[in-house]
């Protein structure tokens, strides 16, 4: 498939999908809160560290309507910027966000793979979203969030992992589940190191893994 045809399809995709949690999450929605507790754990174990990240700003990669933002991310920095390329989905954060959405930095309406970030961040948090790059694509995206770390800021990534060694593409949402091995490649490619790792727990079986990273740039 032509890479314009694997990012203009997953756009199509999520142009049809309503912007709720249920949405954002294909109908898991049910799974949002045992996601969300894992996170926060996640977040403070990164915030504890022996040189932690500061809390001033963070960046929300894939944002959709920003749950990530809401439940996990503000309550713990002072401001947030998200990123997302479907309209609809960034139109509707602030109001989903509600009574915290003042702490709302910039709303980015883009492509991972085009994305530029201007500002420097202490943590950022992309999740369930890497699979939508081509992995030239993520190395690139990766390199530029190494690039856009603050001192001692910390890069998160929260995937689905397949438990073959085979890359599994999703017709559907025209996306990528990537084995470990993988991505661990693809962190190295893009000289960022794995400082803390995670397995979340209490998930159904039916779904994949899903594995949380806490990555540092490799020159820090
Ligand atoms: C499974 S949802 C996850 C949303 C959010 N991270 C969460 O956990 O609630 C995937 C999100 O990635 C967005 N997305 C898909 N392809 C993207 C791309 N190439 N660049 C940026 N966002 C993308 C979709 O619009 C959707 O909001």
């Amino acid at each position: 498939m032509t890479e314009s045809l694997f990012y203009s399809r997953a756009a199509k995709y999520w142009a049809n999908v309503p912007a709720t949690v249920d949405g954002v999450l294909g109908g898991f929605g049910h799974i949002s809160q045992t996601d969300i507790e894992g996170s926060k754990a996640f977040l403070d174990a990164v915030l504890s560290f022996e040189n932690p990240p500061d809390t001033k700003l963070a960046l929300d990669c894939g944002a959709g309507i920003g749950r990530v933002t809401k439940y996990v991310l503000l309550p713990r920095f002072e401001k947030v910027d998200l990123v997302e390329q479907d309209e609809k989905f960034l139109k509707t954060a602030k109001e989903f966000i509600g009574k915290d959405n003042e702490k709302l930095g910039t709303l980015y309406q883009n492509g991972l793979q085009n994305f530029k970030p201007v500002n420097t961040y202490d943590v950022i948090w992309c999740q369930w979203v890497t699979g939508h790059l081509k992995d030239y694509d993520l190395i690139d995206f990766f390199e530029r969030c190494r690039m856009s770390l603050n001192k001692n800021g910390v890069l998160v990534v929260k995937e689905n992992i397949t438990t073959s060694k085979e890359l599994d593409y999703d017709e559907t949402d025209s996306s990528v589940t990537r084995p470990l091995e993988l991505l661990q490649t693809l962190f190295s490619e893009a000289r960022l190191k794995i400082v803390k790792t995670d397995i979340q727990e209490g998930f159904p079986t039916e779904i994949y893994p899903v594995h949380s990273f806490a990555l540092i740039s490799m020159d820090q």
